[in-house]
C-alpha cells in the first residue's frame, strides 16, 4: 500500500487548519509543501514562516519540497521551521551533494528530486545518502497538471539500483497523481505519493486518500 502525502498546494487557505486536521485525522502519512521561488519555477508560494505557523498546528511529517534556486541558502530556515523532510531539486544547484549533507547534518531527512526532463544517472553519485528520491511526474510549479506516463521507467530504475545497491530510500511521485495513475507507479516501485488537486478538489478528502491506498494493496 502507497503512503499518501496531501499537497496543501491545493488546499481552501482560508481554511488551512481545518483541511490539515481533516487529513491528519485521515490518516495522512506525510503533509506535503511545495516552496515556490518564482526563479527555478514561475511562481512564488510560501516561506519557511508558513512551515513553522504549520509545525505550531500539526504533528504530521513535514515533507517539504524546496522548487528554489541555490536552495543550501534557505535550507537552515526550513530546518529551524520544523521540517522533517526537505527535498532539493538537483537542476538548482551546482553543489547537490553539498546540500544533502547540510539537511542531514541538521539533523532532518534528505530528499533529492528531480524534473520529468533529468535522467536518473544524474543523481546516481547521491542515492546512498538520501531517504527519499522524488520523482517529479509533472513539470514542477503548479498543481492540477496531467500526468507524465514516461516518468514511470525512471521510478523502475530507481527501484532497480535500490535493490541492486541495498538502499533503502523511499521513491516518492508528484504531479497528476490519481486513482490510476497512482497504480502503474506503485507496481514500478513508488512507496509515496503526493495528491494535491486529486484529493482537496472533492468534498471528502479523506475518501479520496483512501481510495489511493485502495488501489495500491
Ligand atoms: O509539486 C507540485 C506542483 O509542482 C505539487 O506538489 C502539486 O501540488 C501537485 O498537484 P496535483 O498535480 O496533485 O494537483
Amino acid at each position: 500500500m502507497i503512503k499518501v502525502a496531501p499537497s496543501i498546494l491545493s488546499a481552501d487557505y482560508v481554511n488551512l487548519q481545518r483541511d490539515i486536521e481533516k487529513v491528519e485525522k485521515g490518516g495522512a502519512d506525510y503533509l506535503h509543501i511545495d516552496v515556490m521561488d518564482g526563479t527555478f519555477v514561475p511562481s512564488i508560494s510560501y516561506g519557511p514562516g508558513f512551515v513553522k505557523a504549520i509545525r505550531k498546528v500539526s504533528n504530521l511529517f513535514l515533507d517539504v519540497h524546496l522548487m528554489v534556486q541555490n536552495p543550501e541558502h534557505l535550507i537552515q530556515d526550513f530546518i529551524d521551521a520544523g521540517s522533517d523532510l526537505i527535498g532539493v531539486q538537483v537542476e538548482a544547484t551546482s553543489h547537490i551533494h553539498r546540500a544533502l549533507q547540510l539537511i542531514k547534518n541538521g539533523g532532518v531527512k534528505a530528499e533529492v528530486v528531480i524534473n520529468p526532463g533529468t535522467p536518473v544517472s544524474l543523481i546516481e553519485p547521491v542515492l546512498g545518502m538520501v531517504d527519499q528520491v522524488l520523482v517529479m511526474t509533472v513539470n514542477p510549479g503548479f498543481g492540477g497538471q496531467k500526468f507524465l506516463p514516461e516518468t514511470v521507467a525512471k521510478i523502475a530504475q530507481l527501484d532497480q539500483i535500490k535493490k541492486d545497491r541495498g538502499y533503502d530510500y523511499d521513491i516518492e511521485i508528484d504531479g497528476g497523481v490519481n486513482n490510476q495513475t497512482v497504480v502503474d507507479c506503485y507496481k514500478a516501485g513508488a512507496t509515496v505519493a503526493v495528491a494535491g488537486s486529486y484529493v482537496f478538489n472533492d468534498a471528502d478528502p479523506v475518501a479520496k486518500m483512501n481510495t489511493l491506498k485502495d488501489v495500491t494493496k
